[in-house]
């Protein structure tokens, strides 16, 4: 049926963001979806202290879309999305722009999470509430050593 069932999208470079959203796939009974760039990223792509690597470019630059797999089917059934990302640079991976400007999330609940050397996700949440203010935004969530206990209770509210 229309709406009835929870979707949990991640993307993930190094597999922190994978291991949560299995984690949260399994508490909410969701079906998990890995957004999957067109290029994988190497471990130099991925290096932030080389101001030329792909990240880097890729980041500076707030209008790059980098390409993604164009895979996700029925979106329609779904009412609420958990999206999950890394958090580069205070901010969400612009995979995750190329992602909610093609998928429509209009009028769906969705909520954010993310892993993270240290950083929180506030920035990367209220950047992604700006630039997509149709999207119902909930509260997200950090999940650098969440339990199973912590994800139980944030996705009860
Ligand atoms: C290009 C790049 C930028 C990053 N920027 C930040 C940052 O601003 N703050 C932070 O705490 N961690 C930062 N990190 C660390 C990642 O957020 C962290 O390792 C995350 O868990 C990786 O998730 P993944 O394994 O799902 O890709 C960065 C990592 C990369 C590769």
């Amino acid at each position: 049926a229309e709406g009835t069932k929870v979707l949990v999208a991640y993307f993930s470079a190094t597999g922190n963001t994978e291991k949560a959203a299995q984690q949260v796939a399994s508490i909410v009974s969701g079906d998990l979806h890995k957004i999957q760039p067109e290029k994988s990223y190497t471990s130099a792509d991925l290096n932030w202290r080389d101001k030329s690597s792909r990240s880097s470019v890729e980041m500076d630059d707030p209008t790059s879309r980098p390409a993604f797999i164009d895979d996700l089917k029925n979106l329609a059934e779904y009412d609420t999305v958990y999206l999950g990302f890394p958090i580069w640079w205070n901010q969400a991976p612009r995979l995750i722009n190329t992602f909610l400007e093609k998928y429509d999330l209009s009028g769906k609940t969705v909520i954010p999470f993310a892993t993270s050397g240290s950083s929180n996700i506030s920035n990367a949440e209220s950047e992604l509430r700006k630039a997509y203010p149709d999207v119902n935004w909930q509260k997200g969530k950090l999940m650098n050593g969440a339990t199973e206990e912590d994800i139980k209770n944030w996705t009860k509210k």
